[in-house]
């Protein structure tokens, strides 16, 4: 049977982004991303499913560090999971807002709601954890009056209560989480047609005038759509930069090699990390 790995434990947005897609496998939370990763790797699961960037917060820099730097492995789909964050207490606390010491979350799904903290919560401690499913399992473990940042299911799955809803600050929250694995046969996305991607991993020469510009006309010539473009330390020394790029369309074989020979003739490195579909998850 396929085995997916995903940021565990239980009731995290990356296992509401694996059951969207999977059902029917076997599904083994994983305490942090880069043990998830690893996992993968070491063939202990088949597919590996890891958040990559939010709406609000911008990049898992984890993440992208882990694939690039630690453990490369073939991207090959992508689950785009709408957010929302909730306040969650412990069903004795429902009183009083004052009443709550500590606020424990993942770093991100803190960061999406600092106004929210900031306005309400602001004589709370906020304590960072692995997983916003964590947060909760610690809240219900707990006796103090303390809350924790997470979604519906976490409210479900560790029998929390949902003292407020919806606290990220902006709307239209969204999380993209990449699906890593060595087997691709193994991985069935269901998509639209026209949603699939390329991402590829781009090193410059040295720093010389123009070679950003020059990168990117070898896709705009082509009439190839950029979604993303970050840059990323190669950790070589200040000033070394990797670019991520995502062009909005699958690989094929006339435009990406045209890219690629032209970047290689510049002196850049190209890498293809992957080219795959993205599924969007309804709002339930
Ligand atoms: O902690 C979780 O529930 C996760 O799946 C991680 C994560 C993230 O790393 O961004 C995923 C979605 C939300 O943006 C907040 C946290």
């Amino acid at each position: 049977m396929t085995s997916i790995g995903y940021l565990g434990p239980k009731g995290t947005f990356t296992k509401m982004a694996v059951d969207s897609v999977f059902n029917g496998e076997m599904k083994n939370g994983y305490r942090t991303i880069p043990e998830c990763i690893d996992a993968v790797d070491k063939g202990e699961v088949d597919i590996g499913v890891v958040p990559i960037e939010n709406a609000i917060e911008g990049t898992v820099q984890l993440t992208i560090d882990y694939l690039i730097h630690q453990v490369r492995l073939p991207v090959v789909g992508e689950i785009v999971v709408p957010i929302q964050q909730h306040l969650l207490v412990r069903k004795e606390v429902t009183n009083n807002l004052s009443d709550i010491q500590e606020v424990y979350s993942h770093s991100h799904a803190i960061a999406q709601c600092h106004q929210y903290l900031h306005r309400h919560l602001h004589a709370a401690t906020t304590k960072h954890t692995s997983s916003t499913g964590k947060a909760a399992e610690i809240v219900s473990n707990s006796n103090e009056p303390i809350a924790a940042i997470g979604n519906r299911l976490a409210a479900e799955e560790y029998g929390l209560h949902i003292f407020q809803e919806n606290i990220h600050d902006y709307p239209n929250n969204h999380t993209r989480f990449l699906v890593l694995s060595n087997h691709p046969e193994k991985v069935h996305i269901k998509h639209k047609k026209d949603s699939e991607k390329t991402t590829m991993l781009i090193t410059l020469p040295n720093d010389q005038s123009g070679a950003l510009h020059q990168i990117l006309s070898a896709f705009s010539w082509r009439k190839l759509n950029l979604s993303k473009i970050e840059s990323r330390p190669t950790k070589t020394g200040l000033g070394n930069y990797f670019f991520i790029i995502d062009v909005d369309q699958p690989y094929d074989d006339v435009l990406f090699p045209g890219v690629k020979s032209e970047l290689e003739a510049l002196g850049c490195q190209v890498t293809i990390l992957g080219t795959y579909p993205v599924y969007h998850m309804l709002q339930n």
